[in-house]
């Protein structure tokens, strides 16, 4: 390090440490206040009941105890919360404290002198709020950082356009308030700290990235003009990092409109729903909603199915050795998740508004009450102009108050009085209380007719609770039967076969009170349309990552149940794992309100991992490796699948010696990372990741490729890369391989071709051949 070095270092430490000792006054009197508001808000506690004036004598009284108990929540209420918002403040201090800020620039202003402007993952200022010590990264001038290198540069903000010039870009390594490090960066922001970033051990949770964002990642998460934002990313070129961040950045830039619950995140499996959990709060924000689409589906479908999940779907698809079945299954797959079948469902609503709605009887004691041919006829009977939901509503009401009239005749009958006899001391008790109600304004007092009158009434209801609960739900409606109707004119893009073969597992599956999984996002679809399902007007950004997972069917419902939102899907075509659709988030490429942003660099694994991985790529020569060095991919010769097993111990030892915290064994299906997990569970560490599983910890992991979406480890062993052979399981395959930061080894079976294996470059592996 030179002498010129050596004094900025100490100047810049100085200014740190001046800043610290600022947040540590500030953390001071936030601790006075909370004490303060606390006392309050104890003193509120206890003597809640003194200050509260309870009479419930007259009216008046009444409400005056109403009155007053709710201004004494109130301010205690108020207390709380202001104790909660002292809390988050200290938390956010804290971490200044121990890392203030990680940039600066020095940006002059045309005709003004260049000032520093030091950023940080939130903004600090002066004891009189008058200059910042530290600026927010969200902050309209923080955007100079991340996009531009020492020269003319301009930033927008609500009032307009800046230009100016930036002076200097440097970048500060800071660790319990000591600058460990410093760079004056050039183009990008700066490459060292990036690589000292990267370089180190992944931890079993996602980091925030804000001190090292590229600017390509900026213009997505700075975006908000777009309607639909489309990023179709490679693998590890930080869309996850970028959605995350951007939701940051929303809530910071609308904060008097934007709340963490008007965003829904839909994420590849609840695994990754923990892995991504941190990163918000790291950066002093809550975590907006979030579900899987599976999850989602399942609240819209009901209780009525048993829905198959996108993994078992995946798991049947992976695992079938028949080929012919397999064909079958996956056409189906297609065309129920295609744009056409949705159309076709359209069309098929449209006629249900003249025929062929189809109900189920309402019935009593297995006495029918409304039968479906009757509430049929009521709802044909009804205007056609109005919309089906409205009729529905109409019926729904129909029906309930001729349950009303049954409830009521229901009460002669014998088996109440069967009933009567059973009741419990409550149900006396409440027949008794409505007895007495109801003779109040009487003139006679009759009580002894009135109680059983009133406990016919009480056991009726009772039994009636879950009929009027069910109209109210719509139950009678028979969606089966619908969605099977639906069934009902052949795909001309469909062989004989294949549309025998959908008809046919669809009966029986519906019949069975099955819903695979291809067919329960058209069910909820069909299901929302009839009922009328409002749309969710609450969420204002969703978020869809892996969105190349998503049929063209799912993206437009997704459109529909989120009309007034903006989207941001993300997504990398190579890794579409499912059999259904891939490329349909990209397709509304030339839609107005759609902004398309292409990431090619790849920041998770060396570059000679992706050497390795390149050709299993469609565009693979556009995948801009990260300068990031460590040794090639390790392609390891068996002579058959035992020998892997007997080797992996091994290479367990040999990966975790070399500071591999995290290791992941990736195998093809959970089968096979059963099989893996039961012979390695005996040297113990060693966890099996499933589907169900929502957390994973630094250690060792089996888990199959397509749990492993999205998440990353410092090694990964790829247990035998012989059974991939067809393109899903390509996708299936560069995904696996495509986790691995650090280290990548691949067994595979000799004299058993793997095509992709076979077409990557010699040069870009090492090979070991083992011989038992
Ligand atoms: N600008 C950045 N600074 C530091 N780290 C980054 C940056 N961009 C990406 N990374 C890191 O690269 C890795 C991959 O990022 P991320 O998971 O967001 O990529 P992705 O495109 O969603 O990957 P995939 O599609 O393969 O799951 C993460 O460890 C992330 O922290």
């Amino acid at each position: 390090m030179s002498k010129k070095d050596i004094e900025e270092i100490s100047k810049e430490q100085q200014r740190a440490d001046m800043v610290i000792h600022e947040i540590g006054k500030k953390i001071d009197k936030l601790e006075g206040n909370k004490k303060d508001v606390g006392g309050d808000a104890g003193h509120l506690r206890e003597t809640f009941w003194e200050d509260v004036t309870v009479n419930f004598d007259e009216p008046d009284d009444v409400l005056e105890t109403h009155i007053s108990l709710r201004q004494q929540a109130e301010l205690l209420g108020e207390r709380e919360r202001s104790i909660g918002q002292i809390h988050k403040q200290l938390k956010t201090l804290e971490k200044l404290k121990y890392s203030p800020y990680f940039g600066r620039i020095d940006f002059k202003e045309d005709q003004e002198d260049a000032e520093a402007i030091y950023i940080g993952i939130t903004s600090f200022m002066d004891q009189n709020d008058e200059n910042f010590y530290i600026y927010d990264w969200r902050a309209p001038i923080s955007s100079v950082y991340y996009d531009y290198s020492p020269g003319a540069a301009s930033y927008k903000t609500p009032e307009g356009k800046i230009d100016g010039e930036l002076q200097l870009k440097r970048q500060f390594l800071i660790r319990d308030g000591k600058i460990l490090n410093l760079f004056d960066t050039g183009v990008t922001i700066g490459d060292e700290l990036l690589l000292e970033v990267l370089g180190t051990n992944a931890s079993s949770m996602m980091k925030s990235i804000v001190a090292t964002i590229q600017k390509e990642q900026n213009r997505i998460i700075r975006n908000e003009t777009s309607k639909y934002l489309i990023v179709q990313g490679v693998a590890g070129s930080g869309k996850t990092s970028a959605a995350l961040q951007r939701v940051a950045f929303l809530l910071y830039r609308h904060r008097d409109t934007l709340k963490s619950d008007n965003i829904m995140l839909f994420s590849p499996n609840p695994l990754f729903n923990s892995y991504v959990s941190t990163v918000l709060p790291e950066l002093g924000e809550e975590n907006m909603q979030q579900t899987t689409w599976h999850e989602y589906i399942l609240n819209r479908v009901g209780k009525s199915f048993d829905v198959e999940d996108p993994f078992t779907q995946l798991e049947a698809l992976l695992s079938d050795e028949n080929e012919q079945s397999s064909k079958l299954r996956l056409a189906g797959i297609q065309y129920k998740s295609s744009l056409p079948f949705k159309q076709h469902l359209d069309e098929y609503m449209q006629g249900l508004s003249k025929d062929g709605m189809v109900f189920k009887n309402i019935t009593f004691r297995k006495k029918v009450l409304i039968s479906k041919e009757e509430l049929a006829r009521k709802f044909y009977e009804l205007d056609d102009h109005v919309t089906i939901p409205n009729r529905m509503q109409s019926l729904k009401d129909w029906a309930q108050s001729e349950m009303r009239k049954h409830a009521k005749a229901e009460r002669k009958q014998s088996w109440v009085d069967e009933e009567m006899m059973l009741l419990d001391k409550e149900d006396y008790l409440s027949a008794y209380k409505a007895a007495q109600k109801n003779n109040r304004d009487d003139d006679e007092f009759s009580y002894f007719d009135k109680e059983e009158v009133v406990l016919r009434k009480v056991i009726v209801n009772k039994r009636f609770k879950s009929i009027y609960k069910g109209i109210k739900n719509l139950r009678f409606i028979d969606y089966g039967q619908i969605y099977k109707n639906a069934f009902d004119k052949r795909s001309d893009d469909l062989s004989d076969d294949e549309w025998t073969s959908i008809v046919n597992t669809t009966i029986v599956n519906l019949e069975q009170g099955i819903l695979w999984n291809e067919d329960a996002t058209a069910f909820a679809y069909l299901k929302d349309m009839l009922e009328g399902k409002k749309a969710n007007t609450g969420i204002r950004q969703v978020f869809i990552d892996e969105a190349q997972d998503y049929s063209a069917f799912q993206i437009s419902y997704i459109k529909q149940l989120f009309p007034y939102s903006k989207m941001t899907f993300l997504g990398d075509l190579n890794q579409a794992i499912f059999a259904h659709g891939n490329d349909e988030f990209l397709r509304d490429g030339t839609d107005e309100d759609v902004e398309k942003i292409t990431l090619t660099k790849s920041y998770r694994s060396t570059s000679e991992i992706i050497e390795f991985t390149r050709s299993m790529a469609h565009n693979g020569d556009e995948i801009e490796p990260f300068n990031r060095h460590g040794n090639k991919p390790l392609v390891i010769e068996v002579p058959n699948k035992k020998t892997i097993l007997a080797h992996i111990e091994g290479d367990l030892q040999h990966l975790k010696e070399e500071g591999n915290k995290t290791i992941a064994i990736i195998c093809k299906t959970q089968k096979e990372s059963m099989e893996v997990y039961e012979s390695l569970k005996g040297s113990g560490g060693v966890r099996l990741l499933e589907k169900g599983t929502i957390s994973y910890e630094k250690g060792i992991s089996v888990v199959p490729a397509y749990l492993a979406k999205g998440i990353e480890f410092d090694a990964v062993i790829l247990y035998n890369s012989s059974v991939y052979v067809n393109e899903m399981e390509k996708e299936l395959f560069y995904t696996a391989c495509t986790r691995a930061m650090h280290e990548l080894y691949v067994y595979r079976e000799e004299n058993i071709p793997n095509p992709f294996l076979d077409n990557i470059d010699k040069e870009a592996f090492r090979l070991k051949k083992i011989s038992n």
